[in-house]
C-alpha cells in the first residue's frame, strides 16, 4: 500500500480521486511519509527554489504587513508545476494570530456572507463571535455539548461574494474587500511577479478534524492571468494538486500554519482538493507560530493587530481543532467588466464543474448542497 501513496502516482482515470481517498481514509490512518513537507526545504528530489522579486516590496512595507523581508522567504516550485509557488511561513513571529482573529471575529461579520447565511436569518448570524465566545472558552469539545454558530462557520465570502449556485461572480453582489487581507495580497503577489494583483474576491475555508475539501478548479474568475493566493493558519492539511484534466495523477503537500500557495500562469487552473486535517502532534496543540503574539515595539502604523488575551482564548480554543484558510482572487482583468449575466449562463453550461465539495460534518454542509453533483459526492467515502 505504501506505494499507493507515492505522490505522484501513475497515470489512469481517477488518479487524483484515488490519491485523495487514500488521503482521507480513518481507519487504517494513512502513511503521511510521502507528502511532500516544504518546511524540510529542498530535500524532495521534485521540489526547486522558486525566483521571487525581492525588490518589489520594501522592507518596511513588508513589516507593516506583518512579512519578513522578502529576501528571507523560503519559496519554491515544484518540478512538473510551471507557475506553482510554496511559501514557506513569511510571517513575522506573532503576526500569524492577528489573521486568525480576523477570520473568526471580523471577516464572518456583515456585509460579508457566509454559510449560515444561507439557512438562517440576519439576526441569527449577526454577533457570530459573541455569540459564541463564552461558550468555546469553558468548552470541553465533548461530543454533548451543542456546537457554538462559530464550530457552524466553515465558509465567508468577501469583495465579490461567489455565488455557489451560478458559480459566478457579480457587479451586484459585491462588498468592499478587507482592507487588511487586501495589502496582504497586494505584497504576496508582487513578491511572486504580479506587481498589478487586486484582491477582488475571497472565500474562507474553515476546517475541523474530519473535514475536507472535493476535487475542483477554481475557475469562475474571468481572468485567469491573474494568480489565486492561499493563506493557511492552524492546523496542518494534506493537499493534492494534481493536472488541468480530473483524471490527471496528483502530488500532496503539507500546509503549515503560515504557509501560502501561489497558483499562477499554467498552475492556475490545476484541479486540487484538501483530503485531510492533519492532527496535532502530540503534546503540541496549538502550532508554534501562533503560539507566540506580537512584539512590543511593533509599528504603530502596522496592518497586523496586538490580539487581546481574552480574543486569543477563544481562538486558540478553535485552532486546536480547526484549520483556517484564505483564498485571495482577482476576478476582473484590468478595465475588463462583467458580461451580461445570459452569457455567463451559457458559458457556464459549456464549462466542467467549477464548484467545491466537502464532506457534511453531522448533517451540515460545507458548502451549499446545491452546488454538488452526483459525480462529486461520490467524492465523500
Ligand atoms: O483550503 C485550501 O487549502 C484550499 C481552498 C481552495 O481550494 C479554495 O477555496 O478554492
Ligand atoms: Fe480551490
Amino acid at each position: 500500500m505504501a506505494k499507493m501513496a507515492a505522490s505522484i502516482v501513475e497515470h489512469g482515470e481517477d488518479a487524483l480521486r484515488k490519491l485523495f481517498k487514500f488521503y482521507k481514509r480513518r481507519n487504517p490512518p494513512p502513511n503521511f511519509s510521502d507528502v511532500i513537507d516544504f518546511s524540510n526545504g529542498l530535500r524532495n528530489e521534485n521540489v526547486v527554489g522558486a525566483e521571487l522579486s525581492p525588490t518589489a516590496v520594501s522592507d518596511s512595507d513588508a513589516h507593516i504587513a506583518g512579512l519578513q523581508p522578502v529576501r528571507e522567504w523560503h519559496a519554491f516550485g515544484l518540478k512538473g508545476y510551471p507557475g506553482f509557488i510554496f511559501i514557506s511561513n513569511p510571517f513575522l513571529p506573532g503576526s500569524q494570530r492577528h489573521w486568525v482573529r480576523q477570520c473568526l471575529k471580523v471577516y464572518p461579520q456583515k456585509p460579508n456572507i457566509c454559510n449560515m447565511d444561507m439557512h438562517m436569518s440576519e439576526t441569527e448570524t449577526e454577533h457570530l463571535w459573541e455569540k459564541s465566545a463564552d461558550l468555546m472558552r469553558t468548552k470541553s469539545f465533548g461530543k454533548r455539548e451543542p456546537k457554538t454558530l462559530l464550530e457552524k462557520l466553515r465558509w465567508v465570502t468577501l469583495g465579490y461574494h461567489y455565488n455557489w449556485d451560478t458559480k459566478t461572480y457579480s457587479a451586484e453582489h459585491h462588498t468592499p474587500f478587507p482592507a487588511d487581507l487586501h495589502t496582504l495580497s497586494r505584497h504576496v503577489a508582487a513578491a511572486c511577479g504580479f506587481p498589478a494583483f487586486t484582491a477582488e474576491a475571497g472565500i474562507l475555508n474553515y476546517y475541523h478534524s474530519d473535514s475536507s475539501l472535493g476535487i475542483h478548479v477554481d475557475e469562475s474568475e474571468l481572468d485567469h492571468t491573474r494568480p489565486l493566493l492561499s493563506f493557511s493558519f492552524g492546523q496542518s492539511a494534506v493537499f493534492l494538486l494534481g493536472g488541468t484534466r480530473r483524471e490527471d495523477p496528483g502530488t500532496a503537500m503539507f500546509m503549515h500554519s503560515g504557509d501560502i500557495m501561489v497558483m499562477s500562469g499554467p498552475s492556475r487552473l490545476l484541479y486540487h482538493a484538501v483530503p485531510r486535517i492533519v492532527p496535532a502532534p502530540a503534546g503540541v496543540p496549538v502550532p508554534l507560530p501562533l503560539q507566540q503574539g506580537l512584539d512590543e515595539g511593533h509599528p504603530q502604523e502596522s496592518l497586523v493587530h496586538w490580539v487581546e488575551e481574552e480574543d486569543w482564548e477563544v481562538c486558540t480554543k478553535y485552532i486546536q481543532m480547526s484549520r483556517v484558510n484564505m483564498t485571495v482572487r482577482q476576478v476582473l482583468g484590468s478595465g475588463q467588466a462583467f458580461p451580461p449575466v445570459e452569457t455567463q449562463r451559457r458559458t457556464l453550461s459549456t464549462t466542467k464543474e467549477t464548484y467545491h465539495e466537502a464532506s457534511p460534518q453531522e448533517g451540515e454542509e460545507f458548502y451549499p448542497k446545491k452546488t454538488r453533483t452526483s459525480t462529486d459526492s461520490s467524492l465523500k467515502s
